[in-house]
């Protein structure tokens, strides 16, 4: 199995999105100003504080693996093709939870190899928590200090327990009901940005449809952490698992987090996607 991220590097990762994380704090416990980037999405001061604390710490950990970050602007897919290994990031995912400041954002850096998120970092400041996963080699969660192994759990027998499905709080939420309603017995749960695949590999949360657009920034670092806690991101309709980097565009197609693969959500979802 290789170790695409040592133990000692994967300290100093951690410790510096922590601090890239405090820098995005002082600035939510503020007064800011928001912007409107040109697809209408919002940007606050906070999300380009992360983007160049981030730069600068992977340039100074690994100057040779090029960046491609949610606010670098755009590099060309021929550019792009060329990259074996490079880092990508998303400094600041759910940045209208930032603006609203219920605490559901997160900073993410994915270390994507051919293709395949290998691992990531997802961290949420506001709730301390930071999760972390590397390919092989396990999945973690630090909680106020506490750090654990996490994994995927089985989904339950719905005769005894309720599937829990967690979902958008702004995207995609007629598809996400009509899913819903296919499937056995099931509880509802919202969350913004990238914690929605962290619920998933930390086993509080069974599924996550994702039947509306995101881009390969939102979800590779989060993707890591599922995959090494024994999940898998799936392309909705195809069922393999999603990969970056693989043409001009960046968004991802719609797609399904689960723990462990089962059929009885696998019979759901084609009753449930529009053919
Ligand atoms: N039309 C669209 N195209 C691409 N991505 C979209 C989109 N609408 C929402 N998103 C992505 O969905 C993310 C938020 O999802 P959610 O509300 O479920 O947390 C946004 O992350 P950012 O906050 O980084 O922009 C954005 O990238
Ligand atoms: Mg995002």
């Amino acid at each position: 199995m290789t170790n695409f991220v040592s133990s000692d590097m994967q300290v100093r990762l951690i410790e510096g999105v922590r601090d890239a994380g405090e820098q995005v704090l002082k600035i939510y416990r503020g007064d800011f100003e928001v912007e409107t980037k040109a697809d209408e999405s919002p940007l606050t001061e906070a999300d380009m504080a992360s983007h160049h604390a981030l730069l600068a710490l992977l340039e100074e950990l690994t100057p040779d693996v090029p960046v491609l970050s949610e606010e670098s602007g755009e590099i060309p897919f021929a550019t792009r093709q060329q990259w074996q290994r490079y880092w990508l990031i998303d400094p600041l995912d759910g940045t209208k939870e930032f603006i609203n400041k219920n605490g559901e954002f997160t900073l993410n850096v994915a270390l994507v190899e051919a293709s395949v998120p290998v691992f990531g970092i997802v961290h949420a400041p506001v709730l301390d928590t930071t999760w972390w996963g590397q390919q092989g080699l396990g999945a973690y969660k630090i909680e106020g200090g506490a750090k654990r192994a996490i994994q995927v759990r089985q989904l339950p027998d719905p005769e005894t327990e309720a599937w829990k499905i967690v979902g958008s709080r702004r995207h995609g939420a007629a598809e996400f009901e009509t899913f819903c309603a296919k499937l056995p017995r099931n509880e509802r749960v919202s969350m913004g940005s990238s914690i929605k695949l962290c619920l998933v590999a930390e086993g509080s949360a069974d599924l996550y449809p994702r039947l509306a657009p995101t881009s390969e920034w939102d979800t590779a670092a989060a993707q890591a952490v599922v995959t090494a806690a024994g999940g898998e991101v799936l392309d909705a309709h195809t069922l393999e698992p999603l990969r970056c980097n693989q043409q001009d565009s960046v968004l991802n197609p719609w797609f399904i987090v689960c723990g462990q693969r089962d059929e009885r959500w696998e019979k759901a979802l084609k009753e449930a996607l529009p053919a």
